[in-house]
């Protein structure tokens, strides 16, 4: 991506537009974050961008913005909220990702106070919190105001709100006469869960983590909503002071304490980088189990003489750094193994975890794949992890990337409970009690249960009523499971008779939770139009292994009716002869699949239960590609404007008729459809010599003319 091109290698031109467009997204990023508390990239995107911006001012520091992001702390006050100047600026902290950063950090220091690498130099390090900072001003011992960070210089007045929190002293004896604490408003992982859970009964906006929820708790125009809702507060820090309270962080830390703030257990004085560094460690296995969100350890000199002498950056103190976790990895602890049987009878392990932010997500269950997994092999037997397997109890590391499932990525021996017992994978289908077999070569083992294995059959169902396969609207995996506990609904062809047998019973229906007499009939019309569906989407909805949205295409067009399919399906059940050799010859199906189709059909269940739902159906024929049609074969491109019909449809008639179509004119292309409009791809097709026709010509060349 142009966009992502090495920093090294940018021109000076290149450079401006990228730090144009930094400061754009990172300006947006900040205020969705900071004011909003409703972050729209996640942290690592956030901090990558930031470092990104950083290296290219660093490259060309002439070109560097007057807005530079670099220069900024959090975003201005919200609307709404008084503004309260802070009279020492609030600031952020720089940030080291790993001990070499830290070691830097430590020798850049020295440095700047001429002080040999051996000389004593003592810094405190703490977690740190994962969640707003506020500035608390006492006057005489008495809470005056308080207020967010905001941009740095300008915060927002949440003095009434900070009233509302039990870790904020009201007034404070034996006090300088003027005191600004700072510190951090946070949020507990046991309150942000009963929050949430509120909110959802309530129909209100939930949460992502304890973070957006700590500020977004705080940043209410409206104090009775913060009273309402348990936030905590640690100090660690403090602005304007009318005398010092200690000649180091370390006694200034204890002399808040002694006021009457909490401060963290977990700080303690190290003598050098070595104990800095195994502090960090310490904080680090401890972080699952704190029971609050941290996302890194802060190193502060412990020297306030020092701090003073080494002052600050444009928005970072150069006495403090933040030694970051890393962002889509954590440890925690694996409580359980819990199995999910699927729709096809696949025994999917679940990890339970103490739960554990990861990359700005509450993390509370892991897969485990399978059974080879847990016990560290891969599925050919070759170990995975040094061969250390996973047990009930042990210290995992949880892996989270994007969007995807998280993972277990390893596991620490070290930690590993005595009494921990290597996971036994049940042989039984935990839900029916039928034998789970694991055939020779499949990594998965499989409940042989059928259709009489509630979990199969209920995943069926969530499947046959999914966006690609039947859609029904108001009936969604959530209605399929209501309907399959009360008895309404136990295989695919009761969906179709729900209303003859419960329509004069709408009563019932109308009483049940989230049912009115509307919804009600409105899922019965939804019901009625999905009686005529088309082959391809009936093929899909059935859920046999195997047989996906692209293969159940193939298969309509293939056979064209139900009927045809039907018989000729069942036709091929000793695996062999024309019927057999007929589907093997389809291209893009496979032995696999075809077997899997077939023991389907030959089922005698899973038959039944086929007919009985085909039996209630209009089933469309799928629109064969003639392979007499003069465009067989032929690789299409359409461009430009067409007037008789839109581009999808265009798009599905030309496949129709066997044709391949392309979004672009290579050698390879055969015709090109250029409507009014058409440009670059019409000049180059002439360049390239290729047959050019204009809409009613391609009609006519189909004989849709
Ligand atoms: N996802 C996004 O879009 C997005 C946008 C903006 C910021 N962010 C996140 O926020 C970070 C930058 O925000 P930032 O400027 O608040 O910096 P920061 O959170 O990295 O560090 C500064 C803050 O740490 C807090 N802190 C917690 N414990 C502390 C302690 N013991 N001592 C001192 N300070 C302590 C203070 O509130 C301080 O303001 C980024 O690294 C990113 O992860 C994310
Ligand atoms: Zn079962």
């Amino acid at each position: 991506m142009a966009t992502d091109k090495a920093v090294e290698t940018l021109t000076q031109d290149e450079a401006v537009q990228e730090l144009a467009r930094l400061a754009m997204i990172l300006e947006d990023a900040n205020s969705a974050y900071h004011r909003d508390d409703a972050p729209a990239i996640s942290d690592a995107e956030y901090d990558r961008l930031k470092s990104r911006n950083m290296a290219i001012e660093a490259r060309f520091p002439d070109l560097k913005r007057t807005d530079s992001p670099s220069d900024q702390v959090g975003a201005a006050p919200a609307e709404g909220f008084g503004k309260i100047p802070h009279r020492v600026r609030m600031m952020s902290l720089g940030n080291a990702f790993d001990a070499e950063e830290v070691a830097e950090f430590d020798t850049s220091i020295r440095k700047y106070l001429g002080l040999a690498p051996d000389a004593p130099l003592a810094y405190t390090a703490e977690p740190k919190i994962d969640g707003l900072s506020l500035s608390l001003r006492y006057e005489n011992g008495t809470l005056i105001t308080a207020a967010t960070r905001g941009d740095g210089a300008v915060g927002e007045n949440v003095t009434e709100n900070a009233h509302t929190i039990a870790d904020i002293p009201q007034r404070l004896s034996g006090a300088p006469d003027i005191l600004e604490v700072r510190g951090e408003v946070y949020m507990s992982h046991a309150d942000f869960k009963a929050l949430n859970a509120r909110q959802a009964a309530a129909g209100q906006k939930t949460f992502a983590n304890p973070r957006n929820a700590a500020a977004g708790s705080l940043r209410q125009l409206d104090p009775g909503i913060t009273r309402a809702r348990p936030l905590r507060f640690f100090a660690y820090s403090w602005g304007e002071i009318s005398s010092p309270l200690a000649d180091t962080q370390m006694k200034a830390l204890q002399r808040l304490s002694d006021l009457g703030f909490s401060t963290n257990p977990l700080t303690n004085r190290c003598a050098d980088l070595d104990a800095m560094l195994a502090h960090y460690a310490r904080i680090e296995q401890q972080r699952a189990t704190l029971g609050y969100d941290i996302d890194g350890v802060v190193y502060k000199v412990d020297d306030l003489t020092y701090q003073a002498r080494l002052g600050f950056r444009s928005t970072t103190p150069r006495w403090a750094i933040a030694h970051k976790f890393p962002a889509e990895l954590a440890w925690t602890r694996l409580e359980a193994i819990d199995i999910q049987v699927g729709r096809t009878g696949a025994l999917s392990p679940v990890a339970r975890l103490t739960p554990v932010t990861v990359g700005g997500v509450v993390v509370s269950n892991a897969t485990l794949h399978n059974e080879d997994y847990i016990a560290g092999r891969d599925a050919k037997g070759s170990p995975i992890r040094d061969g250390r397997d996973i047990r009930p109890g042990d210290w995992v590391q949880v892996y989270r990337a994007g969007d995807v499932i998280p993972k277990i990525a390893d596991v620490d021996l070290s930690r590993r409970p005595d009494d921990a017992q290597p996971f036994a994978f049940p042989t039984l289908c935990p839900e029916c009690g039928s034998e789970a077999i694991r055939e020779e070569g499949d990594a998965v083992r499989r409940c042989s249960g059928g259709l009489i294995c509630p979990a199969q059959a209920v995943e069926k169902l969530k499947h046959f009523v999914s966006r690609a396969a039947f859609d029904i609207e108001g009936l969604g995996a959530k209605q399929v499971e209501q309907f399959y506990r009360d008895g309404w609904i136990t295989e695919p062809a009761d969906i179709f008779t729900l209303k003859d047998r419960y329509g004069s019973g709408l009563q019932q229906l109308k009483n049940r939770e989230g049912w009115g007499e509307k919804s009600a009939n409105n899922l019965f019309e939804a019901i009625e139009e999905k009686r005529k569906i088309p082959l391809a989407r009936l093929l899909f909805s059935l859920g046999i292994r195997h047989v996906g949205e692209q293969a159940s295409n193939l298969l309509a067009r293939s056979y064209g009716s139900w009927a045809e399919f039907e018989q000729a399906i069942t036709a091929a059940a000793p695996l062999e002869g024309p019927e057999w050799e007929r589907l093997l010859g389809i291209d893009g199906v496979g032995a696999v699949m075809a077997q899997s189709l077939v023991t389907a059909f030959a089922q005698e269940h899973e038959r039944a239960s086929i007919d009985r739902l085909v039996a209630h159906l209009d089933v469309q024929d799928a629109e064969r590609p003639t392979s007499d049609s003069p465009v067989a074969g032929k690789t299409v491109v359409f461009t430009g404007t067409l007037e008789k019909m839109t581009r999808a449809e265009a798009k599905a008639r030309a496949e129709a008729l066997g044709a391949k179509v392309s979004g672009s004119v290579s050698a390879r292309t055969d015709i090109l459809v250029a409507g009014p409009g058409a440009g670059s791809k019409a000049k180059k097709a002439g360049e390239l010599g290729i047959e050019t026709l204009d809409e009613d010509g391609w009609l006519a060349l189909i004989g849709d003319a």
